[in-house]
């Protein structure tokens, strides 16, 4: 079977680059990878990770998500425009008290975590109708599901990703084109680190001093912890992202961490609301030794873990 083209967007870091590589170095060769990224300069992590792939399996193109005529311009380049994977994966992440951040900031993060994607599919999905053929795959968030404190828009940008998909998978259905959404929880890549540098450089002088301390003293010390404790890597997410993509039946959502799946159920238990906000509140402000006790065990028992399987390679048996 000829291989699939499949062109990801923001490929220069995290789940992106590590998606693009994973593909591309299929043993089976099942896959012809366009790696996107807005700035071209960026790719040197990536064309490393890829290896003897880079111009055979792999190659790297410039495509910005915020702008329609680097978008259309990429895919004039692809022959007969034809991608049958797109992969919209490129997005920026924004944490903090409302006050502390701008009109134009939020604006900015809408224009890539939302109008980003539907700009790409309003390029890709045309042609994929014609062909009656093709996949959409959203790396959306466990965010678009449930929203956390302190992440007010960054999570209203991933419901309304959730919103645009939940919609148009009908419509897209009719035409033999598939969509899902990729679900993950957190995961270690520059999108963690750019974060806490934000919030360093943030000025709080508009936020009062009991928001500002409940989000530095609380929600950050306890989002390390949750990133050090449930994090897991792009690696893995390229690999439930293959899943989704080799499925004979896509399916329309897939989350990657078990651990967030009771979270997303107590919103659907409880119609009202009163549940999850409970939850929520009780975890951030009541029973925050308890989490960051459970959380420390959940990374002894990685730890331990991930030492008795360092032992048995050792020991020859895998
Ligand atoms: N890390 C996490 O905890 C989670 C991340 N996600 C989602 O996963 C996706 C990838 O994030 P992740 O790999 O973690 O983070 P990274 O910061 O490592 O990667 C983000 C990528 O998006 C690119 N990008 C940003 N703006 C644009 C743009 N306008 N056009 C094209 N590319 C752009 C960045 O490019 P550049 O180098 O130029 O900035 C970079 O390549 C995002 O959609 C994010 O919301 C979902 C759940 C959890
Ligand atoms: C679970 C949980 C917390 C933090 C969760 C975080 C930090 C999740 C990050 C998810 C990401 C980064 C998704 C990206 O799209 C709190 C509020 C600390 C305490 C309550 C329980």
């Amino acid at each position: 079977m000829a291989p699939k083209t499949v062109l990801i967007t923001g490929c220069s870091s995290g789940i992106g680059l590590a998606l693009a590589v994973r593909l591309a170095r299929d043993k089976q060769r099942r896959f012809q990878v366009i790696a996107t990224m807005r700035n071209v300069g960026r790719s040197a992590a990536l064309a490393a990770a890829a290896g003897p792939a880079l111009g055979r399996t792999l190659e790297i193109k410039q495509l910005d998500v915020c702008d329609e005529g680097s978008i259309r311009a990429c895919l004039d380049s692809i022959p007969g425009r034809h991608v049958d994977v797109l992969v919209s994966n490129a997005g920026v992440g924004m944490v903090g008290p409302l006050e502390s951040q701008s009109l134009a900031a939020m604006q900015s993060l809408m224009d890539t975590n939302f109008f980003g994607l539907v700009r790409l599919v309003k390029e890709v999905l045309p042609d994929m109708k014609r062909r009656r053929g093709g996949h959409i795959v959203v790396i959306s968030s466990i965010m678009g599901l449930q929203g956390i404190v302190f992440n007010d828009i960054y999570s209203a940008s991933k419901f309304a990703v959730e919103g645009f998909c939940e919609s148009l998978v009908v419509q897209a259905l009719r035409f033999n084109v598939a969509i899902s959404l990729v679900e993950p929880g957190p995961v270690v890549t520059e999108f963690e680190t750019k974060l806490y540098e934000e919030a360093e450089r943030a000025d709080y002088s508009r936020t009062d001093p009991e928001t500002a301390k409940i989000f530095t003293d609380l929600y950050l010390r306890n989002s390390r912890d949750v990133f050090a404790s449930l994090g897991q890597t792009p690696e893995d997410i390229a690999e439930h992202t293959l899943r989704v993509i080799e499925a004979a039946r896509p399916p329309f959502r897939h989350q990657t961490n078990v651990a967030y799946t009771p979270m997303a159920a107590l919103k659907h238990a409880d119609p009202s609301g009163a549940l999850v906000t409970d939850a929520f509140y009780k975890l951030v402000f009541k029973y925050d030794a308890v989490l960051r006790f459970g959380l420390r065990a959940i990374r002894l028992l990685r730890w331990k873990s991930r030492k008795v399987k360092a032992g048995v390679r050792l020991l020859g048996f895998k």
